[in-house]
């Protein structure tokens, strides 16, 4: 298939923001490709080669992928640089410098897809010493046959922006339109990706054997599973409602989600993004090589002080990803991992069992590993009293937790959700609002006086799926250590960009802006009417978004987040109709009034 399609696919979606001519446009495409090369243009319009559990990315150095675009444009690499610095993106100066080539027509190979995907493919499979050279030649191999316009995508594509603007779940709609000719049968497709994580997959059997090969999609060892998520309730008056009167509770402990496989003799662990962390977790890996199964485990691992055997906040489990190497970290942060949710055994899915059958399985498995200092089953109980919870909820929090999760008896394991199945109830912070918020950095301003040189505030961003676009909500300048404030500045140049970014809505000006990718945590004491936070603008009153007051930086990167996993503007408005329950009338009465006005 020429890649010329694909190109006009992305220009076309390149000019618009409506997920509906979006999905149209994919649609197109898609009926255009042939089915067994479906899987890599899946990938392609997402931005990557393999589903991202695989780990594989391009590696290639910006120097390189100027040097390249010089070399195949005949300009020199000044004039590259000048273009990037003036367009703010190597692939448009790639387009603007390929303009002006003259096109050997003559000895060029096809620029055909399965080129394209492949050589990207060899790309990322070249390591080690010289590598650098050879991805460069063959990036140029590619650009010397390519079209200005093909050349400004084969550039975004390696830099890793492309920037479509497509959530996976515009994807799913587009493939179930083009395919069964019927939006409703996305939710099979969507069922299959959540037990696979693989988008691709899903696509070539849709495309190659129909919509029943895809529900036979089953869980599969070494796929990471979509995590099934909590909503957040405030009392456990609340949580006994959602559940009927009866409810299993569990420490919520402050530390790092895993899915962990294992199988004969492989171990893989998985993070809350289902990226592999293996290596972060030598010890957890080696601990569960005693389980006699093939299994698929869910559990927190938590950093714990050696000496105590007392929980440490997650900031503490960071360690493991920055500073030291793991076997320094190994000895200096040791670690437990404690299980909640067995998901698969011996070949077999085990979602479909319930809450109190799959706990019965995990403790049968868990005791029987015998290291207590490694690995355990969570602490748990089952509750019909309010006063029950909030029992365990105090010793939950006197043991380092941040609260306790509760969980439906007789519910299964649904991947991908986020439903009232298990509930999160954390205790009360020093905010007034009862949670945190996980939002995107988008922008800066500089700091003064003592911040001279590093960022005085950051401007933070919900994530709004309608539109899969980054809604500012607030600026927050508390809360920061030296420390942050040096991290901050040194782990967010990488993503500094000329101008706000296309997904990025707000009406504040900054002095800087970020492509959207580091999320942190805030607590904030109140969620009002904005007239220059974008946050679920005109939900409330047309004209306004939501905003919060008194931010305050929690000292929490989340690393385990991707942006699109952040805080959702839903959940915000939420919060805020919560907020004027709470207060009481007279609150409620100004503030819808002003709704009204
Ligand atoms: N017993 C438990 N059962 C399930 N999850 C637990 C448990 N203990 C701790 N957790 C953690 O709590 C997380 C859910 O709550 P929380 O809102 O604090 O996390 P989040 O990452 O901000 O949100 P979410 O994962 O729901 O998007 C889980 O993803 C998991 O990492």
């Amino acid at each position: 298939m020429d890649f010329a399609p694909i190109v006009e696919t992305f220009e076309q979606m390149e000019q618009t923001s409506s997920r509906l001519a979006l999905t149209e446009y994919l649609v197109a495409l898609l009926r255009k490709t042939p089915p067994d090369i479906i899987d890599k243009v899946t990938y392609l319009i997402q931005g990557k080669l393999y589903p991202d559990y695989e780990g594989i990315e391009l590696g290639v150095a910006e120097r390189m992928v100027i040097r390249a675009i010089a070399s195949s444009s005949g300009k020199d690499q000044l004039q590259i640089e000048k273009l990037y610095q003036k367009t703010g993106d190597l692939g448009d100066a790639a387009g603007e410098a390929m303009k002006s080539k003259s096109q050997s027509t003559l000895f060029s190979e096809p620029m055909t897809v399965e080129r394209v995907y492949s050589t990207f493919d060899r790309v990322a499979r070249t390591t080690g010493p010289g590598s650098q050279e050879t991805k460069l030649r063959l990036i140029s191999s590619l650009l010397n046959d390519a079209t200005a316009a093909e050349g400004r995508y084969i550039i975004k594509f390696v830099m890793g922006q492309l920037r479509l603007g497509i959530a996976d779940y515009t994807v799913l709609d587009a493939l179930a339109v083009a395919f069964t000719g019927d939006k409703a049968n996305r939710q099979v497709l969507e069922n299959a990706y959540n037990v696979s994580s693989d988008l691709g997959t899903v696509a070539r059997l849709l495309a190659t054997k129909g919509l029943d090969a895809v529900k036979s999609i089953k869980i599969t060892l070494f796929k990471p599973i979509r995590p099934m998520l909590a909503e957040r309730i405030r009392t456990a008056e609340e949580a006994l409602e959602r559940m009927e009167g009866k409810a299993a509770v569990e420490y919520k402990l402050d530390g790092e989600r895993v899915q962990l496989h294992k199988g004969k003799q492989n171990v893989e662990l998985f993070s809350r993004r289902l990226e592999k962390i293996t290596s972060h977790y030598p010890d957890v890996a080696e601990a569960i090589k005693s389980i006699k199964s093939e299994v698929i485990l869910e559990g927190e691992v938590v950093a714990i002080n050696a000496e105590t055997g007392d929980y440490l906040p997650f900031q503490e489990l960071m360690h493991r990803r920055r500073k030291y190497g793991v076997e320094e970290a190994m000895e200096n942060y040791p670690v437990v991992m404690n299980f909640f949710d067995v998901l698969y055994v011996d070949g077999k899915s085990k979602t479909e069992l319930t809450y109190m059958e799959r706990r019965k399985l995990l403790k049968k498995i868990i005791d029987a590993v015998k290291d207590d200092n490694k690995v355990r089953l969570i602490e748990q109980t089952i509750a019909t009293k309010p006063e029950e919870i909030d029992r365990f909820m105090a010793a939950a929090i006197e043991d380092g937790c941040e609260g306790v999760m509760i969980k439906q008896l007789s519910s299964t394991y649904r991947a991908g959700a986020r439903e009232y199945a298990w509930v999160k109830l954390k205790r009360e912070y020093r905010s007034d609002l009862a949670d945190t918020l996980d939002l995107v950095v988008v922008g800066a301003l500089h700091g003064r006086g003592r911040r001279t040189g590093k960022y005085g505030a950051l401007l933070l961003a919900a994530y709004d799926q309608k539109t899969d676009m980054f809604q500012s909500v607030t600026k927050v300048g508390t809360g920061f250590t030296d420390v942050h404030l040096e991290q901050f500045y040194n782990e967010l140049e990488k993503h500094i960009i000329n101008q706000r970014h296309a997904r990025v809505q707000t009406g504040m000006d900054m002095d800087v802006w970020f492509e959207p990718n580091m999320v942190i945590e805030v607590i904030a004491s109140e969620i009002t009417l904005s007239p220059s936070h974008a946050a679920a603008l005109n939900a409330l009153r047309p004209g306004y978004g939501l905003a919060l007051r008194f931010p305050k930086f929690t000292g929490k990167i989340r690393d385990d987040k991707k942006p699109e996993d952040a805080t959702a503007t839903e959940e915000i408005v939420e919060m805020y109709r919560r907020q004027l329950k709470v207060a009481g009338p007279s609150y409620a009465a100004e503030a819808e009034g002003e709704e009204g006005g």
